[in-house]
């Protein structure tokens, strides 16, 4: 199986580095006229898949939001998965997992083994267990090809009171960038373990650069802009992956001002990394 690091940048190549993600808030459903139920939700999330999966590089679902509608929302949350990836994009499962490594097997097992309802490219990852636990993870992802996106520098305010917690020289931060760094070694083009470091993270005195994808939310509705990611990526921008939700989905539920709106955000950080 090819590693998710080169089907990465294949796609980032042919289709751009823009994600958007597909996350139905009960607010935007309201906006698009529909109401805070599953038949909505399923209309919703489709036609979000309809009109950007076709042009963008890779999508990702915020299983959250499937996910409180039980187990036929998890359904809509499959339709999404496959039909983005029959139109071409690579699938970012949001799930934010994370336990001692025996449960961590099953987390892979959902997402990472492309023979489950819920298997996608990637998964993100939530390091607060200790890197090691995310091991079956990781090693699922070398078995199928698959990509694997652990929080670092996250968007929101409260990350740092836990992300720049600091043993010796270095910030809880700095120790999942250096294990990402080490379990990308030798990767080509880049490595298939990725960091998320958010858009609105200001300057930082860490080393983004882990030969591995930047997954970088917060661009858009959170105050993230071009300009930052520039400043604050420098040359690790090469691989930023920058995502917006809310900015691109307030565009439905007409399936070109979406599209048109997904092509927008593509264009707009093209020049990353250049
Ligand atoms: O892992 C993520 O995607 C993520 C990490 C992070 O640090 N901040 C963050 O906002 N996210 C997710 O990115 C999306 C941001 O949505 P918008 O603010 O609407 O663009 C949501 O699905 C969040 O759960």
């Amino acid at each position: 199986m090819t590693p998710f690091g080169t089907r990465l940048a294949h796609a980032i190549e042919e289709r751009g580095r823009f994600c958007v993600g597909i996350d139905p808030h009960a607010a935007l459903l309201h906006e698009w006229g529909l109401d805070d139920d599953v038949a909505s939700l399923e209309r919703f999330a489709l036609t979000v898949v309809e009109a950007v999966a076709p042009v963008v590089g890779i999508v990702k679902p915020q299983s959250a939001f499937y996910e409180r509608f039980g187990s036929r929302g998890i359904a809509v949350l499959e339709r999404v998965v496959e039909e983005s990836r029959a139109a071409g994009a690579l699938v970012l499962m949001d799930a934010k997992r994370g336990d001692i490594g025996s449960t961590s097997q099953a987390y892979a097992d959902a997402y990472l083994d492309p023979t489950s309802p819920l298997g996608c490219d990637a998964v993100t990852a939530s390091p607060y267990l200790g890197f090691g636990s995310l091991d079956p993870m990781l090693e699922a992802c070398r078995r199928h090809g698959g990509g694997l996106f652990v929080l670092a520098l996250t968007s929101n305010k409260e990350g740092p009171e836990v992300q720049h917690a600091r043993t010796g020289d270095t910030s809880v931060a700095g120790t999942v960038l250096a294990h990402l760094r080490a379990a990308n070694a030798g990767a080509e083009p880049v490595g298939s373990f990725g960091a998320v470091v958010g858009a609105t993270i200001g300057d930082t005195e860490e080393d983004l650069d882990v030969n591995g994808p930047l997954l970088v939310p917060g661009f858009g509705a959170q105050g993230g802009t071009v300009d930052d990611m520039a400043r604050i990526f420098g040359r690790a921008s090469r691989w930023a992956l920058p995502s917006s939700s809310r900015d691109v989905l307030r565009a439905g539920p007409d399936v070109g001002a979406l599209r048109d709106a997904a092509r927008r955000g593509n264009d707009a950080v093209r020049g990353l990394g250049a």
